[in-house]
């Protein structure tokens, strides 16, 4: 087969694209390829305000400002090593057979500096970290000696400036330690913490409502009844939205009833950053999130020409203009569609560039059929070997076919023109294992 476009999956050109109003609603009858969907999403999600935050409260959100350190690292000249802080040149020749003795006049611990100076054919016993005295220019590690505490013989001469940690030659006071839009993961508090940021400024964790649909749904813990299933979807979304950095209110599940999804809605608007529902999106009768939201005017319900998530709507709720996601039911859309369009805007709200999963080329191990004019992302397990990516599918291929989803590792991404993949063709893979943000 051809070799799949990598235009679903570029992480520029997505931004910037127009913040205007969503056009009015079109129930199903647009058409909308990915990334079309994915623009008109990007266009109305814009990354929250930064707050001032304590710093541990900051892992794993995006700085907002750049860090110039106030200090110097390190903040004096100290030892490396536990040892003797000495004049170099009174060590002059000193080996194990002709070693030197010196006068042991003082102790140096860390945070504890003592006035105490070094002479000639004098030195200090000193502890990691702690300030050089004046005088001295070099440490000798205690293991080059015999460790003496009034006087103390050593066997070896140590080089100028030997274990001495100098002023500043790790940060400077004054410089840039790092830049805004940084992900704070741990090497970043690290660095904040060092130079004693007790606060950041930093954008927030996005807070994602979760809510399910369907008359249908019993929430985990209690028996199921005729016709009953489990709400995994609300599950489902609120470990990928919580693994994406968001902070999750998941509201559980909501009859398929338009009063009920309306008033939950629109009391769960105020904590909200970004919604999220499945189901009730397709043509049934009891379909009535699209019913409901398609009246508002501003949530869109287009064909997205993908599969598995060809019904689904998105656009904005109340006056603070709430993106919200209305996902398809069948729970592999619901998943896909988060990947595809849920992931980015999470991402942008927070500050990162849209994309991040990786993408890679991959052998297929299998034979599948894929529908034309839609953009397929089928579930496959993959592993890198000598030869590089092979792709296996996973799980089936209906949208409702959940059990094997926990195999899959990738999602083999077949381009809208191709209707059949073969054993050894190249397929483009959605890397799905990595880190999440
Ligand atoms: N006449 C048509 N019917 C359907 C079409 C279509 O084009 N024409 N599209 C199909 C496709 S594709 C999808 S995807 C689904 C989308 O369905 P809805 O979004 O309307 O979702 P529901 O009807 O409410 O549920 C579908 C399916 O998923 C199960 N489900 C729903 N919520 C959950 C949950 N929280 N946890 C687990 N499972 C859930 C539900 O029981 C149904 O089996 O429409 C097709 N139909
Ligand atoms: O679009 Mo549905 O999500 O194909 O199963
Ligand atoms: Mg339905």
């Amino acid at each position: 087969m051809a070799r799949p476009t990598r235009s679903a999956h570029r992480t520029s050109g997505w931004c910037g694209v127009s913040t205007r109003k969503a056009p009015p609603t079109r129930v199903s009858l647009v058409k909308r390829s990915v990334e079309e969907h994915l623009e008109a999403v990007l266009g109305r999600v814009t990354a929250l305000p930064a707050f001032d935050q304590p710093l541990m409260e900051a892992l794993g959100l995006v700085l907002a400002e750049d860090i110039v350190s106030g200090v110097s690292l390190p903040g004096f000249d100290n030892s490396a090593m536990d040892g003797y802080a000495v004049r170099a040149e009174d060590l002059a020749g000193a080996t194990a057979e002709s070693p030197v003795t010196l006068a042991v006049v003082g102790e140096q611990r860390a945070g504890r500096p003592e006035p105490t100076m070094v002479t000639p054919g004098k030195c200090i016993r000193i502890m990691t970290g702690a300030p050089m005295p004046r005088g001295a220019d070099s440490v000798v590690q205690v293991e080059w000696t015999d460790g003496g505490t009034v006087n103390v013989r050593i066997e070896k001469q140590p080089a100028l400036g030997q274990s001495v940690r100098r002023f500043g030659e790790d940060v400077k006071a004054g410089e840039q330690v790092l830049e805004r839009d940084t992900l704070l993961g741990p090497r970043q508090i690290a660095v904040l913490a060092a130079v004693g940021r007790a606060r950041v400024k930093a954008r927030p964790r996005p807070r994602v409502v979760v809510i399910s649909t369907g008359s249908e749904l019993r929430e985990l813990g209690g028996a199921l009844g005729d016709g009953q299933i489990y709400d995994s979807n609300s599950y489902t979304m609120a470990a990928c939205a919580r693994a994406a950095g968001a902070e999750v209110y998941r509201v559980g599940v909501v009859d398929d009833d338009a009063k009920k999804i309306m008033d939950t809605l629109m009391d769960q608007l105020s904590r909200a950053d970004l919604v999220i529902t499945t189901g009730g999106v397709s043509m049934g009768a009891y379909d009535v999130v699209k019913e409901v939201l398609a009246k508002t005017g501003t949530v869109d319900f287009p064909s997205v020409a993908m599969q598995p998530g060809k019904p689904q709507g998105f656009g904005v709720l109340g006056p603070d203009e709430v993106p919200i996601f209305t996902l398809p039911g069948n729970p592999v859309s619901a998943y896909v569609s988060f990947e595809v369009f849920v992931r980015p805007a999470l991402r942008k709200l927070m500050g990162l560039m849209p994309y991040q999963r990786s993408l890679a080329h991959a052998v297929a191990l299998d034979e599948f059929k894929s529908p034309p004019g839609r953009r397929q992302f089928v579930r496959a397990a993959a592993r890198l070997g000598d030869e590089g990516w092979m792709a296996s599918t996973v799980g089936g291929h209906g949208s409702h076919l959940l059990g094997g989803l926990s195999r899959a590792n990738a999602l083999i991404v077949v381009p809208e023109d191709v209707t059949s993949v073969r054993a050894g063709d190249q397929v483009e893979l959605l890397l799905l294992d990595e880190e999440t943000r």
